[in-house]
């Protein structure tokens, strides 16, 4: 029969046909776009792909090039998706405002392959249930800024810190280290223990690892353990930006897409196994615990006990939550508290090492201001200390100005809505283009200087003030980072625990600053030696 058929139509015949309806599909599309609805500027999409061809796995530089191109609002189509970026502060303030009837309160459109790997429904990043997201978001909030945990995260962050130097002075000071790899290992122990009260043991292997042959005291079982589960971290991160951003057909049918679903996926429920399992074991702990002797206020003994008789959150719940939580809803919150904060705030204080080394008079002002706050160098450092630093919390904040750790922040409005006089239909992707803003000429004096000064101005003078929106390192409104003040109390210990001791060293002090992208711009190889100050 399809012999006949073909026989009949004739191959010339099939060809000439494909190639019609080819034609019209193209035509289709560009017709439906020359004569869409609201219209902002944006590069040519192609079809089936838009613009995702373009994108070169930089959005820093991408979105710079968009900004410099088709100004401070345009549109792009990742496949057919419409997303608008925006690239001014003026433009950002119904996103970021902090009204609960914010119609900006969900992060990122509808995607099913977050849906296949449970984010969607949990946690905070990619929650879709606004009353999930309220839920979860209060008592995360909260439990990770109370003052006894910020207070603990100094303690911890010195404690690590001691541990980590002797295996420096182990290696000696004239060793060459590659900083990012320890202080990417460092800040997830550091992440781990304030979290769930257990120690990952992660820069101790990497010590190991390096070190060839000069061992720790820590069992190899342990060590073995905790090697497996900072993998699984990795994966898990992997899977979301596969699962995000991979086609279902193509994860269902092309073989080695298909592969690497599934092994993923196994990765995402061992990973939620293994927390689960710390999770049944906290909760035995805390029913064993007599109610006379008090409980450890790490974060996950406090998503545990809020709304039971053993609560240490006071104050945290309200009339509206008054559930306690269940074992799902706390290890969605815990992976993300563990996974949210490590990349970002290593990367963070790497960029910091970086900058410092090259404008050596910035570095001289911090070294006077650390020395003002600690003369004695082996005083042990207080919570209370880190508010005195005021030039090192404008270095924190200039790096991360010119760095943009986090390049873009995704919104999406629930409704539909108006930005600037524009009408956007309901589901419609926003990205807030914070590289852009964060150089912006209307905000900013001389945004390419590194001047950490211009964060020592005077806040009453209108000259110098930082306009509302215009520095979103760490987001704004309702959703920005929960995790803020324990990055900052992270970094500022870490500066204080480093620069009044030794100086950091760049190997190659004419190496530009290497990094890559995966959720968030990544530091990478920063090659320096530490060398004791006096
Ligand atoms: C220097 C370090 C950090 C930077 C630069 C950073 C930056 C950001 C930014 C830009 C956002 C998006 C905010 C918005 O949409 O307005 C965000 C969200 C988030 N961050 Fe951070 N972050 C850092 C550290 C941390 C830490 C230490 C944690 C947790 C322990 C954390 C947990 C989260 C979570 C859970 C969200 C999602 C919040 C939500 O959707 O409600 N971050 N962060």
């Amino acid at each position: 029969m399809s012999h006949s058929v073909f026989s009949l139509i004739g191959i010339w015949d099939l060809t000439g046909l494909v190639a019609l309806i080819l034609i019209l599909y193209v035509a289709k599309f560009y017709f439906q776009y020359f004569t869409r609805s609201n219209p902002l500027p944006g590069p040519l999409p192609l079809p089936i792909f838009g613009n995702r061809l373009q994108y070169r796995g930089h959005p820093a530089t991408w979105a710079q090039k968009l900004r410099e191109r088709y100004g401070d609002m345009c549109e792009i189509y990742m496949g057919s998706e419409r997303h608008v970026w925006l690239s001014r502060s003026e433009l950002v303030s119904k996103i970021f405002s902090p009204s609960t009837n914010n119609n900006f309160l969900v992060r990122i459109t509808a995607r099913e392959g977050l849906d296949e790997i449970g984010v969607t429904t949990r946690g905070l990043t990619f929650n879709r249930n606004v009353e999930s997201w309220m839920y979860n978001r209060k008592f995360f909030n909260q439990a990770i800024s109370v003052p006894k945990f910020l207070k603990q995260t100094v303690e911890k962050t010195q404690e690590l810190f001691a541990e980590m130097e002797s295996y420096w002075s182990e290696l000696g000071h004239n060793t060459t280290l590659n900083f990012s790899e320890w202080i990417d290992q460092y800040i997830m122990d550091i992440s781990f223990v304030m979290i769930t009260n257990k120690r990952a043991y992660s820069f101790v292997n990497y010590y190991n690892r390096i070190s060839k042959g000069k061992s720790v005291k820590y069992p190899d079982s342990v060590l073995i353990e905790s090697e497996k589960f900072i993998k699984n971290v990795h994966s898990w991160l992997s899977a979301l930006q596969f699962f995000m951003d991979t086609p279902k057909f193509w994860r269902n049918h092309v073989t080695n897409m298909k592969k690497r679903a599934n092994w993923l996926k196994a990765e995402v429920n061992r990973l939620n196994q293994t927390l689960l399992d710390i999770i049944r074991d906290r909760r035995q702990e805390i029913s064993r615990t007599p109610p006379d002797v008090s409980l450890k206020s790490d974060f996950l003994t406090m998503l545990l006990t809020i709304n039971t008789p053993r609560d240490i959150t006071i104050n945290i719940a309200d009339d509206h939550h008054t559930n306690p939580m269940t074992d799902e809803d706390v290890c969605g919150n815990l992976i993300e508290a563990v996974v949210a904060g490590v990349d970002t705030t290593a990367s963070t204080f790497c960029f910091i090492i970086y900058h410092l080394a090259h404008y050596p008079e910035v570095k001289e002002r911090v070294f006077r201001e650390i020395n003002s706050v600690f003369g004695d160098l082996n005083r042990p450092i207080n919570y209370e200390d880190l508010s005195k630093l005021n030039y090192c919390e404008a270095v924190i904040k200039e790096v991360s100005r010119l760095m943009s750790i986090v390049p873009a922040i995704w919104r999406m409005a629930i409704r539909d809505d108006k930005i600037s006089h524009h009408q956007f239909k309901g589901s419609t992707q926003f990205m807030v283009n914070t590289y852009a803003i964060h150089r912006h000429e209307a905000d900013w004096k001389d945004p390419e200087l590194f001047n950490p000064s211009r964060f020592m101005n005077d806040s009453n003078n209108s000259a110098t003030r930082i306009h509302k929106n215009s520095l979103l390192i760490f987001g704004n409104g309702l959703r920005m980072c929960p995790g803020k003040q324990f990055a900052m109390t992270e970094i500022k210990t870490l500066m204080i625990l480093l620069y009044r001791k030794y100086d950091v060293e760049l190997v190659d002090m004419d190496a530009p600053i290497k990094y890559h992208y995966s959720t968030v711009k990544h530091c990478d190889d920063l090659y320096v030696r530490i060398k004791p100050r006096i």
